[in-house]
C-alpha cells in the first residue's frame, strides 16, 4: 500500500539558523553596556526581566496550554518576598530572591489544584481572581507591604556590597540566560514532549502513560519558579515596588509577549519582549499610544500569525524536526515486529486469561452503556468486539482503560483488579489504545507522537533533564531508535520529521496504531482502526494486527467491517444495547441467529 507521499523539498536547517541567531543575540547582549552606557543598560535589564517572567509562562501555557491570567500574580509575590525579607527582616538579597521564588510557587498552586477540575476559560477566569484578591493583600496589608505606597528596599547586594549597575546587568543576563538553557533543556526531554501532548490533546496523553495532572502542576511551578525569579530581580533592582506595577495590565503585557513572540517557541519570548518593548517606542512615550499599539499588534498578529512570528517562521522553513533518519535496515535492529519476544515479566500472573471482564455495568444517566457484562480473553489472540452503533463497544474499551469508571462489575487484568487505577497508570501496566476517532498530537512531528508513547519508558529526573546527563541523553538515544523502528513497522519512517497534522487519514490511524505499539503492551485494544480507510489499507492493517498478534501481543478489536472481523478474530463477542448476545469463533458467530437477526443481516450473508 502506498501511504507516503511524494517527497517534499529538504527543510532549511532552521536548527543552525536559530544557533546563529542566539550566538548574535548573546554577543550583542555581553557587549551592550560597553557601548551603550548606564541609561540605556537599564532599559535592557527590564527587557531581561520580562524575558524571564515569558519563558515561564511560555512552559505553562505555550507548551503544556494552560492558558492563565496568574503572572502578574507570581511575579508579585516573587517581588514581594524578595523585599519583605530584606527590608522587614534584613536579610541578604540571595535569601529575598529564594523566599520570592518560595512565595511566587505558593501562588502557583492557586492556579495549578483548580487546573485539575477546569481548563480553558474557566481556569483563565479564576486566574483573573487571584490577581484580584493578591492586589487587595499587597494594598491591604499595610504592616508587611507598605499598602498603596509600595516599599523601598536595599537592592541587590551581595555579602553587603551592594551591586553595581554593571553587576545588576550582568548578573541578570545570566540569570535570563540559565532561565533559557533551562527552557531548552525542558523542550527537549519527555518532560517538555509530555507538556506538549497534554496541549495537543489531554485524553490521548493519559492514553500514552503520562500523568497529566502531576505535569500540569510542574508546568505551573515552573512558571511560578521564572516570574518568583524575575519579581525578586526586579524588587532588587529597581529598589522600589508598588501594587500598581502588578494588576491585570502587566498579566496582558506578558500574554502579549508570548503570544506575539510564539507560544510554545524556544525563542518566542525573546522575540516578544524586544517587539512589545521597542517597537512602541518608535511611535510615542505615551501611555495611551501604547496601549493602542499593543491591542493593534495583538489583533495583526493573532489574524496574520496565529502561531506568533516564531511560529511563522518555522512553518515557513518547513522547521518541525530535524532528526537524522536511519534506514530501515538500520532501525530494525532496535525492534522487529516479526522478531519480537513478549517481554513476560518476572511476575507472571497465573490467571489462564489475561483480561477479565465480570458483571461490567456502566450507566450514563439513566442510559445502561454497557450491561451485565463478562467475558474473558486468552493471551495471544485476536478477540473482537462486534455490534450495532451505540451497543456500548467503545464505553467497555474505555472501562477497561479506566477512561471510565464501572458503575458496577471488575475488570481484571493479569490477576489485578483495574476499577479503581487511574488510567496512566494502567497504560503503565500493559494496557494500549487507538482512539476511534483518531487522537494524535497533531502540532507535534510524527517521531514525537511516538516518543510521548514512550514516556513512561524515560527515568531521568529533573536533573538528568536540566543537565543533559549521559543517562538522559542515553535514553533518549535509545528510546529514539526505537521510535524510528515503530515507525518502520507501520510504514511511516521516512515521514518521522513531518506534523502529525498534516499526514492523511490512513496514515494517522497508523500513526495512532505506531504510538500504542511503542508502550510496548501485552494487551492492545483497537477501536475502530479501519473506520474510513479504502480495502487497500485495511488490508494493510488486516496483515499488521496479524503480525502483532503473532508477537505475543493480545489484540480486543472492535470494527464494523465484517471481512476483516471474521478473517482475522480468534473469538467473537456481540453487544446489543450494551449486553452480549454471542460468542464464539467467527464460523459459529455467523451462523448464530440472535446475530444475524440483531447486527449482521445481509453483512454476513454476502461475506459466508
Ligand atoms: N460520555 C457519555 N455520556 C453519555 N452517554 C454516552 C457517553 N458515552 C457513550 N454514551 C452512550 O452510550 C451508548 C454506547 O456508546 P458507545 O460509544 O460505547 O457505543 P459503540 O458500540 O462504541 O458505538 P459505535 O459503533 O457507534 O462507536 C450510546 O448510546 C452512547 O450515546
Amino acid at each position: 500500500m502506498e501511504l507516503s507521499s511524494a517527497k517534499k523539498p529538504q527543510p532549511l536547517n532552521y536548527k543552525n539558523l536559530s544557533y546563529l541567531l542566539y550566538a548574535l543575540i548573546l554577543v550583542l547582549a555581553v557587549a551592550f553596556p560597553m557601548f551603550a552606557g548606564q541609561y540605556y543598560a537599564r532599559y535592557v535589564i527590564v527587557m531581561f526581566i520580562t524575558i524571564i517572567i515569558s519563558i515561564g509562562y511560555n512552559i505553562s501555557s505555550g507548551y503544556c496550554g494552560l492558558v492563565h491570567f496568574a503572572s502578574a500574580a507570581m511575579y508579585a509575590a516573587g517581588a514581594y518576598g524578595a523585599a519583605v525579607m530584606m527590608t522587614r527582616f534584613d536579610m541578604p538579597f540571595i535569601v529575598g530572591l529564594l523566599f520570592g521564588i518560595l512565595v511566587a510557587c505558593f501562588v502557583s498552586l492557586f492556579v495549578s489544584i483548580p487546573a485539575f477540575r477546569v481548563s480553558g476559560h474557566y481556569l483563565a477566569l479564576i486566574s483573573l481572581g487571584l490577581i484580584v484578591i493578591v492586589q487587595e493583600i499587597l494594598v491591604e496589608w499595610n504592616t508587611v507591604t507598605g499598602g498603596p505606597a509600595g516599599m523601598y528596599n536595599q537592592g541587590i547586594s551581595f555579602f553587603g556590597e551592594p551591586l553595581t549597575w554593571l553587576g545588576q546587568y550582568y548578573l541578570i543576563l545570566a540569570l535570563m540566560l540559565i532561565g533559557l538553557i533551562v527552557q531548552w533543556g525542558i523542550s527537549k526531554s519527555y518532560l517538555g514532549r509530555a507538556f506538549r501532548s497534554i496541549k495537543n490533546d489531554a485524553i490521548a496523553a493519559t492514553g500514552a502513560g503520562v500523568n497529566v495532572r502531576l505535569f500540569m502542576v510542574i508546568a505551573i511551578l515552573i512558571s511560578g519558579i521564572y516570574a518568583g525569579t524575575a519579581g525578586a530581580l526586579y524588587a532588587g533592582y529597581s529598589g522600589y515596588i508598588s501594587p500598581d506595577t502588578f494588576g491585570f495590565n502587566y498579566t496582558v503585557y506578558i500574554l502579549l509577549v508570548v503570544v506575539i513572540g510564539g507560544a510554545g517557541t524556544l525563542a518566542g519570548p525573546i522575540v516578544g519582549t524586544v517587539i512589545i518593548t521597542v517597537l512602541p517606542e518608535f511611535f510615542s512615550a505615551s501611555p495611551d499610544i501604547k496601549l493602542f499599539f499593543y491591542g493593534l499588534l495583538l489583533i495583526v498578529i493573532t489574524i496574520t500569525m496565529p502561531d506568533g512570528i516564531i511560529g511563522k517562521l518555522k512553518k515557513f522553513v518547513m522547521a518541525y524536526g530535524n532528526e537524522k533518519i536511519p534506514d530501515a535496515n538500520e532501525v530494525k535492529k532496535h525492534f522487529d515486529l516479526d522478531n519480537y519476544n513478549l517481554d513476560e515479566d518476572n511476575t507472571p500472573d497465573k490467571s489462564e486469561y489475561i483480561l477479565d471482564l465480570k458483571n461490567l455495568t456502566k450507566y450514563f444517566g439513566g442510559l445502561a452503556a454497557v450491561s451485565d457484562l463478562s467475558f474473558q480473553i486468552e493471551r495471544g489472540a485476536i478477540y473482537s468486539l462486534i455490534g450495532p452503533n451505540g451497543a456500548g463497544k467503545s464505553t467497555t474499551i474505555n472501562l477497561i482503560t479506566g477512561m471510565d469508571r464501572a458503575s458496577t462489575g471488575e475488570v481484571i487484568f493479569r490477576d489485578r483488579k483495574l476499577n479503581s487505577i487511574e488510567p496512566y497508570i494502567i497504560s503503565g501496566m500493559g494496557i494500549s489504545r487507538t482512539f476511534q476517532h483518531v487522537r494524535l498530537f497533531g502540532r507535534m512531528t510524527v517521531l514525537e507522537n511516538v516518543l510521548v508513547g514512550k514516556h513512561l519508558a524515560f527515568q531521568y529526573g529533573i536533573f538528568g533533564t536540566l543537565l543533559r546527563t549521559p543517562k538522559m541523553r542515553r535514553q533518549e538515544r535509545l528510546n529514539k531508535e526505537r521510535a524510528l523502528a515503530y515507525l518502520d513497522t507501520i510504514g511511516l519512517l521516512d515521514k518521522a520529521n513531518e506534523e502529525a497534522a498534516s499526514l492523511s487519514y490512513g496514515q494517522q490511524k497508523l500513526l495512532d496504531l505506531a504510538r500504542a505499539l511503542s508502550m510496548e503492551p501485552k494487551l492492545l485494544l483497537l477501536d475502530e482502526p479501519c473506520a474510513g480507510l479504502n480495502e487497500t489499507e485495511i488490508n494493510y492493517f488486516a496483515n499488521l494486527i496479524k503480525r502483532i498478534r503473532n508477537s505475543g501481543i493480545t489484540i480486543l478489536l472492535i470494527e464494523h467491517h465484517m471481512k476483516l472481523v471474521m478473517d482475522i478474530s480468534d473469538r467473537i463477542i456481540v453487544l446489543e444495547y450494551g449486553k452480549k448476545i454471542a460468542e464464539g469463533n467467527p464460523k459459529e458467530i455467523q451462523e448464530n441467529s440472535a446475530v444475524r437477526e440483531a447486527y449482521l443481516g445481509t453483512a454476513v450473508a454476502e461475506y459466508a
